[in-house]
């Protein structure tokens, strides 16, 4: 029974990966190699290692992917540059610069200098402002394979209550926006929300991106629902996500694992983001 229930997000981004592999031969077949130009500054150690599975899946793809890393003492014009450069590169479909960038470079400046038809991360002021207009435009990767996960489940949105918990520009907003244009009903909950339990108990898709770790207990969620966990953490060495799993799957008519959830979803829509780029701009 709780097979049953449990989201894969690990076999639908290999699906999808799968699907993928035969819109770059196709484009190669064209002369055309969808390039990824992946952008790391510093040493952050996460940010290492999410660098490491993105270049990955771009080889498992035949996505060509170019790797920028630069030091910690990064000048924020330096990075400036070097987004100009790849902008202008005519071989470069994506550019990705991993975040969180170090202290003293201001993050929206580097976003906004990123060329929109190159932003496969949809954080650009255009992409989020394309989405919520309804004009076409990248789509920031998780809140987009949040969506492919519940399509490719069958899970029907229209005219669902939906609840987010969280309004990060990179989660939170765009989840709103995605789950609206799929027609469901969607409240966006966040830190300062009173009564959280009782607007979260109306969802019958709860979407956690809180950031805090076994957030979501059975107090929270309808009989029957839906849980998308965003989140992860790494607890006494263990992965865990913003939902405690253990606390709510007796009562949930499907739920996403951390890991192997929406994880893997977000670097699966990173490269649908590159092909459709590459599709694109030839
Ligand atoms: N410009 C930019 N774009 C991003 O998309 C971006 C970023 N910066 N900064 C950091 C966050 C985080 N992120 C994740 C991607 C994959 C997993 C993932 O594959 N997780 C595995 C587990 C991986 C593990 O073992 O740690 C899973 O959930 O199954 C997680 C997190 C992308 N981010």
């Amino acid at each position: 029974m709780m097979a049953a229930k449990l989201i894969d997000g690990k076999k639908i981004s290999n699906d999808i990966k799968e699907e993928l592999k035969g819109k770059v031969a196709e484009l190669k077949n064209k002369g055309i190699t969808p390039t990824l130009a992946v952008v790391l500054v510093g040493k952050d150690e996460a940010s290492k290692v999410y660098v490491s599975h993105k270049k990955k899946a771009c080889e498992y793809i035949g996505i060509h992917s170019l790797s920028y890393e630069m030091s910690e003492e990064t000048s924020e014009i330096e990075l400036l540059n070097l987004i100009n450069e790849l902008n202008n590169k005519k071989d470069v479909h994506g550019i990705l610069v991993q975040l969180p960038l170090p202290k003293g470079i201001d993050e929206q400046k580097v976003i906004k200098a990123i060329d929109p038809s190159k932003d496969v991360d949809g954080f650009h002021p255009e992409s989020v402002g394309a989405l919520s207009i309804g004009q076409v435009g990248f789509v920031s990767c998780t809140p987009y394979g949040i969506i492919e996960l519940l399509k490719r489940s069958n899970i029907d949105i229209e005219g669902k209550e939906c609840v987010v918990i969280g309004r990060s520009n990179i989660v939170g907003k765009p989840m709103g926006m995605l789950l609206l244009r799929e027609n469901g009903t969607v409240t966006i909950c966040h830190s300062r929300t009173k009564d959280l339990k009782e607007v979260t108990k109306r969802a019958d898709i709860l979407v956690a991106a809180i950031g805090k770790p076994k957030f979501v207990t059975k107090e929270f969620v309808k009989d029957g629902a839906v849980v998308i966990d965003v989140g992860i953490h790494r607890v006494d060495g263990k992965l865990c996500g913003d939902v405690d799993f253990d606390d709510v799957v007796e009562h949930v008519s499907a739920i996403t694992p951390v890991p192997g959830g929406v994880g893997p979803m977000t670097i699966a829509m990173l490269m649908s983001n590159c092909v459709q780029s590459a599709e694109r701009l030839g």
